[in-house]
Order: C-alpha cells, then structure tokens, then sequence
C-alpha cells in the first residue's frame, strides 16, 4: 500500500463555471484555469500521482499545452488512473477536503463521489468527500479562492 497527498488552490472569479468534483455548482463565481480548474480533481490526481511516484498534474498536463485548454478535468482524472494502473497500482481509497467559504457543497457531494467512482472504477464507499470553511479567515475566508486537500491510497494490483 502507498500514501498520496494533493493540494490545490484557484481563484474565484466572474464569469467563470463552477466545477467542483465534475458537478457544475450555481454560484455567482467558478474557478479560473486553462482547465475547467475543478480544484477538488487537481487534488485527488495529485495525491494520485504522489502515491505512484509520478510526479505532478503540472509535469503530466502542463498549462502551457493547449491541449488542455478548456479541458474537463475528469478526462485528466481517466489518464491518471490510466498511468497509475500501467504502475500496477489501483486505488485503494481517497479523502477529500475542500475549503470554501460558499458555497455549501454537501448537497452536491454524492453526485461528486459518483462521478470519481465511474472515472476510477472503484466503489462509491471507498471516496469521502467533504468541506469546510474557514470561518471568514484568509483567502478562502475572503471568498477570493476555493482549496482543496486529497489524501489517497493505491495498492499493488494483484491477479487473484
Ligand atoms: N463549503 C462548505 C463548507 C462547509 N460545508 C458543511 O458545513 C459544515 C460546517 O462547516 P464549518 O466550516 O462551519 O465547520 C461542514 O462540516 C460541512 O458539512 C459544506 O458543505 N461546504
Ligand atoms: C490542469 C492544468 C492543465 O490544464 O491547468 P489548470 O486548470 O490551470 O490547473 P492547475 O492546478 O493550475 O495546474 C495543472 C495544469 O497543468
């Protein structure tokens, strides 16, 4: 078994969709990136790639690529998986936290586990995801961007 972590950060702007876990949130503001900036994606496949010793989503899709212009990151979530099981890993489990003053995700977080678990081809029970706020503190606080902390785990794909 190995362990992951991922972090990520976006800012919140106008005009921009919010993409949260493949869900698309009304919300006056989304994330700006090259991608869709699905900050709690970018996450898990950090934690992903951390766990396989692949480096990082910046190394594997960089935004100078215009290939990934515009791209929805649940396709960056398939390669992941992709690279990982050429590894010989699959993944074992993913904790997920996203950190935003608004909005509230916990309606849409079972659509979200939903989605991950399609991509990654796992059970629903083995994804957790969760957020929080920071209270107004900071720049989460401020509601000048979205974080989001993974923590995973893959293990040794075995033939029996
Ligand atoms: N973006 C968020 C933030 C929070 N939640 C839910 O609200 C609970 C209380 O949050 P606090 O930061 O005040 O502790 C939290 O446990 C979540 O259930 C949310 O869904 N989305
Ligand atoms: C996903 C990629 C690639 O489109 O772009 P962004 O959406 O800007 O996301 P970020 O987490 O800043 O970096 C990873 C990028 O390479």
């Amino acid at each position: 078994m190995r362990i992951g972590i991922g972090y990520d950060v976006h800012r919140l702007v106008k005009e921009r969709k919010l993409i949260l876990g493949g869900v698309e949130i009304p919300f006056e503001k989304g994330l700006e990136g090259h991608s869709d900036a699905d900050v709690l994606i970018h996450a898990v496949m950090d934690a992903l790639l951390g766990a396989a010793g692949l480096g990082d989503i910046g190394k594997l899709f960089p935004d100078s690529d215009p290939a990934y212009k515009g791209i929805s990151s649940m396709v960056l979530l398939e390669n992941t998986e992709k690279l990982i099981r050429e590894r010989g890993y699959e993944v074992n489990n993913i904790d997920v936290t996203v950190v935003a003053q608004k909005p509230k995700i916990s309606p849409y977080t079972r659509q979200m586990i939903n989605n991950i678990s399609r991509v990654l081809g796992i059970k629903e029970e083995r994804i957790n995801i969760k957020g929080t706020t920071t209270e107004g503190l900071g720049f989460t606080g401020r509601e000048e961007g979205i974080a989001a902390f993974a923590v995973c785990t893959i293990k040794e794909i075995t033939n029996c």
